[in-house]
């Protein structure tokens, strides 16, 4: 019997698809498999690029109603956003620590207080020391695998040690890597312990979709199994 354990989710990454056509290109990615939506949230502050807010999200979630929505926050200030998010209909609200590093517990009590789950996020340049006192505040933690603030960039795989140091300490934690993973990455990333799958352009960009959502899903699940199975005692 295997002993319990991290569930693997895919959550597509929309920022690369036609936004033009968002509804659609949700329904499609949660048609085609998406366990959630990775919903890309800047401000051109803290990155420096704009996409969407709280407006755009609750009108997608009058759309579709069931879906877990995560946005990743990637603002200068995450505190102003926590209300409107949760009143669009957000469920898991992940922000970046390094601009709010001395509120961050302040904020994950609001981001719950406000009916979302917490998601911590760490640019490549942060250390995971900087989040550890955090952790039993979160729900997940987001290890970025790319500078936060463009789709289609080379996965950084330097940021595993960091995935495996939280795998290795937190066994039932959610960890999600963003940025750069597909079919040419993901073991890497399954391998450390990531069991929540951010991919943008690689699911976006491909011709089955279904079959690429698939194969992630198949690579994270074999290193989770494997990591579950008890070794035989002798
Ligand atoms: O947060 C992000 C960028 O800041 C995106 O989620 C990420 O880049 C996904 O796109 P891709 O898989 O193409 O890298
Ligand atoms: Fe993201």
């Amino acid at each position: 019997m295997e002993r319990s354990s991290v569930k693997c989710k895919i959550g597509p990454s929309i920022l690369n698809s036609d936004l033009s056509q968002l509804l659609a290109e949700s329904q499609r990615l949660l048609d085609n498999g998406a366990d959630y939506l990775h919903l890309d949230v800047m401000d051109g502050h803290f990155v420096p690029n704009l996409t969407f807010g709280h407006p755009v999200v609750k009108c997608l979630r009058k759309k579709i109603p069931h879906a877990f929505f995560e946005t990743h926050m990637m603002v200068q200030d995450p505190q102003k956003w926590i209300e409107p998010m949760a009143d669009a209909g957000v469920s898991q609200y992940t922000f970046h620590i390094e601009p709010v590093i001395k509120d961050v517990l302040p904020l994950c009590r609001k981001v719950r207080e406000a009916g979302m789950k917490v998601g911590l996020a760490l640019k490549p340049g942060t250390g995971i020391e900087a989040v550890r006192q955090y952790i039993n505040h979160a729900d997940m933690i987001l290890i970025m695998t790319v500078e936060p603030g463009f789709g289609g960039q080379k996965f950084m795989a330097d940021m595993m040690p960091k995935v495996q140091w939280l795998r290795h300490n937190y066994p039932l934690l959610d960890i999600e890597v963003d940025g750069g993973v597909g079919l040419n990455t993901i073991t890497a990333c399954a391998e450390a312990g990531a069991n929540m799958i951010v991919a943008g352009t690689a699911i976006i960009g491909a011709c089955d979709q279904k079959a690429v959502i698939a194969s992630l899903r198949e690579t994270v699940e074999r290193s989770i199994h494997k990591c579950n199975v008890k070794p035989v005692s002798h």
